[in-house]
């Protein structure tokens, strides 16, 4: 890399820091997009730039403060990286960890300068920054979630694990060959190969928040679109969608069953206890119902206080299941009483279950059937699960 000289890269590297952190603090302030991750992400990178922006200015600065600044600045920023990483995450991980390895590697930096060693300050840094990257790993793993293709999770997670290995390679480093401690104490320019390793890696980190911000973004536009705002379940399009996707299965024997489920009396809870009550019933009601589901089952608002279920079947036609599962929500929401205002209040519903039939491309024929049965439930006394006789099979209830 000899048309690379080591100052220009870290001019660039540099420039890279006020940029991004101009960048971020864009995004907090006039867009506010995920504002606090972003204003931490900003102050990392301006962080970065006055700790490590100046090799030249520090050259006069006494050792301690030579060696300790880019330290600490790196320390700091790679903290205020994890945070910016689990606020856009949603991580509900509480700060203690943070707080330990901010303290112990800042402890082990200024233990490190005291000594007099040049290469303890070093250690100790590079020592807890591999950790927070490793850290990072960890956090962008669970964040993703499982759903996430592995390629996407791969080249998520790369740049921290890049980072962890740079740390440890550099840890091996700093223990093994001799001379470094005179390179430390005399502040002596990496090579090109290392500074733009150093600067690609950090880049990369850079690059890959702001992926993770847009997939932030897309995953809450797609909950706005496809989710009924008040109680979280699928709304009806959306509902309608995987009814179609069920029934193109259907053809490939992946049999399901619908439910619909109607709250009972419920302009009872509106007139009796106020609109914000009904607002609340439905979404304990979803609550309730969601808790007794199955991921592979779709919950979907079909409107008012009428909600669906679309339950994927092991054995298609199987419809005593179906009525089985159906039986448990019924049962649970009246065993559940929501808390209002202190007092219990308990609410049941009335259920419809019926099986699809093959050549109803959008599942209307399967809607009608348990809706019939929905009102013979209501017709029967409420509370209670009525389950639709097969078109092709016989009889069940
Ligand atoms: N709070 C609240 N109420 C709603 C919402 N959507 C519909 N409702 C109310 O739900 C009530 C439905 O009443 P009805 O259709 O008479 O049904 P019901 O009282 O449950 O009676 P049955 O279904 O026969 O047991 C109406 O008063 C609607 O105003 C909502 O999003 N929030």
């Amino acid at each position: 890399m000899d048309f690379l000289d080591v100052p220009t890269v870290l001019q660039v590297s540099a420039l890279f820091n006020v940029v991004a952190a101009l960048a971020w603090l864009g995004l907090a302030q006039v867009f506010r997009i995920a504002p606090r991750a972003s204003r931490l992400m900003a102050a990392g990178h301006l962080l970065r730039f006055a700790t490590h922006g100046c090799a030249d200015c520090m050259a006069d600065w006494p050792d301690v403060l030579r060696q300790g600044v880019p330290e600490l600045g790196l320390l700091g920023s790679m903290l205020l990286l994890v945070m910016a990483l689990r606020r856009m995450l949603r991580s509900r991980q509480r700060p203690h960890d943070l707080q330990w390895l901010g303290t112990l590697g800042a402890l082990g930096i200024g233990a490190g300068l005291a000594s007099g060693s040049g290469l303890a300050p070093q250690l100790a840094g590079t020592i807890s920054t591999s950790a927070l990257a490793l850290l990072a790993v960890r956090e962008v793993a669970r964040g993703l979630g499982p759903q996430r293709s592995r390629l996407i999770a791969l080249g998520m997670t790369a740049p921290f694990v890049g980072l962890a290995l740079l740390g440890l390679g550099h840890t091996a480093e700093l223990l093994f060959t001799p001379g470094w401690e005179d390179h430390v104490r005399l502040g002596v320019l990496p090579t090109p190969q290392r500074a733009v390793l150093w600067f690609v890696v950090t880049a990369t980190i850079t690059l890959n928040l702001i992926a993770l911000m847009i997939w932030r973004l897309i995953a809450r536009i797609e909950h706005l679109t496809h989710r009924d705002p008040l109680t979280g379940a699928l709304n009806r399009r959306a509902f309608e969608r995987a009814l179609t996707d069920a029934q193109a299965q259907l053809q490939r024997g992946r049999g399901f069953a619908l439910a619909i489920m109607d709250i009972d009396h419920f302009k009872r809870v509106n007139d009796g206890h106020g609109h914000a009550a009904g607002d609340a019933a439905l979404q304990h009601c979803v609550r309730v119902w969601q808790r007794h589901l199955r991921a592979v089952d779709r919950l979907g608002r079909l409107g008012g206080e009428e909600f669906c279920v679309l339950m994927p079947l092991a054995q298609p036609g199987d419809l005593a299941g179906a009525a089985t599962v159906a039986e448990r929500l019924r049962v649970q929401l009246a065993a559940e009483p929501l808390e209002w205002k202190g007092q219990p209040l308990t609410l049941t519903c009335s259920v419809g279950v019926a099986l699809p039939s093959e050549g109803d491309p959008h599942g209307e024929v399967g809607l009608v059937r348990a809706d019939a049965e929905l009102y013979r439930a209501k017709a029967e006394g409420r509370n209670r699960v009525c389950v639709a006789t097969p078109l092709t099979a016989d009889p069940v209830s």
